[in-house]
């Protein structure tokens, strides 16, 4: 069995690794960190878990967690790289669903986040945890830097006509849609019901942190820069991230539909819809998939991509454990078959 450590396992993608991993037949939670509950079973806060997860929530401390295989970082920016460090030394692997590690830049990442990296040169070994994009690199890493849900969705839709040299690269749009719970369980006023609820609104229109990693992501695709708007939303939901993506094609002989099913045809995780559907979060809510579906309005020279998680999965939380299966040279969907739940 492996032994998992949960740092920060009281928050939204914390508790959705536990709901994952209590079903996952390699896995034994051994450590489930949260400050504010140490000393607290972790069914009493989440009843949800009661009779899968027979743990009391401890501080977060390196000697505690040394004592697992694997530690997953669910914890603000910031953290992470704390204490990675130590637990490598210490032989356990870590994946860390933050941003610390997913900047190559640590003078980019410092901007963008606002404080000094504390282990800027963990960052060059740390991998970029997409499977899609980086399988055989996850197989052997000891640090995984687990992708955010809006770079995820945003990379997986844009890819297949990055690679093949389709698209002005100059101009991408990607229009992105988040539920709230992207904005983590903490108590902040725009989270709440009266505030966001029957509304709906753009955020961070000038810049948002995710713009450099999505940048970062699409350009290794092309092998040279891309040129990104990227205008994230918050929508009146709890699960789920819509990105309506548009970019200007340069050739007219490709068969996209074809392309997109060719690319992912053998990617669990990424579903191609038919020709013409409209790609909806609750179709995914719950499920580790990306769905994704190819449209070009009047057959004109705009494509238009409709890439649609659940952030708390393949978002976060879902991929993570993706990620670990393949650390761990088990097969890639363990655990991750859940069906997404609809209504
Ligand atoms: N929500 C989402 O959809 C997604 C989130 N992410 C990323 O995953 C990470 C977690 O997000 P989310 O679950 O939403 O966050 P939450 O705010 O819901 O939870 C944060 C957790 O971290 C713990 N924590 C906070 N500060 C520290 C600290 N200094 N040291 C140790 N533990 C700490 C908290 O417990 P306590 O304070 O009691 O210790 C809590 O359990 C973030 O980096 C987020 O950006 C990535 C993709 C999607
Ligand atoms: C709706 C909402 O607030 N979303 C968050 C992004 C999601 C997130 O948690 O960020 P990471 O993926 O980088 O970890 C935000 O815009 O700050």
């Amino acid at each position: 069995m492996i032994r998992a450590g949960i740092v920060g396992g009281t928050g939204y993608t914390g508790v959705e690794l536990l709901r994952i991993l209590a079903l996952h037949p390699e896995v034994e939670v051994a450590v489930v960190t949260s400050r504010a509950d140490a000393g607290v079973r972790v069914d009493a806060v989440y009843p949800s878990l009661r009779g899968h997860i027979d743990a009391v929530f401890t501080a977060p401390e390196v000697d505690t967690l040394a004592a697992c295989d694997v530690v997953f970082f669910a914890t603000p920016n910031g953290t992470a790289m704390l204490m990675a460090e130590q637990l490598l030394a210490r032989g356990v692997k870590v994946i860390d669903l933050s941003a610390d590690f997913r900047l190559q830049d640590a003078k980019e990442w410092s901007q963008w986040y606002g404080m000094e990296h504390a282990c800027p040169d963990l960052i060059a070994e740390a991998v970029y945890g997409l499977p899609e994009i980086n399988r055989e690199r996850i197989k052997s890493a000891r640090l995984i830097a687990c992708p955010g849900c809006y770079p995820t969705s945003v990379q997986l839709g844009f890819l297949p006509l990055l690679e093949k040299g389709l698209i002005d690269c100059d101009h991408l749009i990607a229009d992105v849609k988040s539920g709230v719970s992207g904005a983590g369980r903490k108590a902040e006023l725009a989270a709440l019901m009266s505030e966001c609820g029957e509304s709906f609104k753009a955020y961070s229109v000038s810049g948002h942190r995710h713009l450099p990693e999505i940048r970062q992501g699409l350009a290794l695709a092309t092998g040279k820069p891309v040129g990104l708007t990227f205008v994230p939303h918050l929508t009146p939901m709890i699960r789920g991230i819509h990105a309506t993506l548009y970019a200007r094609l340069e050739s007219n002989t490709e068969d996209l539909q074809a392309l997109y099913e060719q690319k992912y045809k053998d990617e669990i995780f990424v579903d191609v819809l038919p020709n013409g559907a409209h790609a909806d979060t609750r179709s995914v809510r719950g499920s580790n998939r990306c769905q994704i579906a190819i449209h070009r309005p009047q057959g004109g020279q705009t494509v238009v991509i409709l890439s649609v998680i659940d952030n708390l999965v393949k978002g976060a939380s879902g991929q993570a454990v993706q990620n670990m299966n393949l650390m761990f040279g088990l097969a890639e969907d363990v655990g991750l078959s859940a069906v997404a739940l609809y209504p």
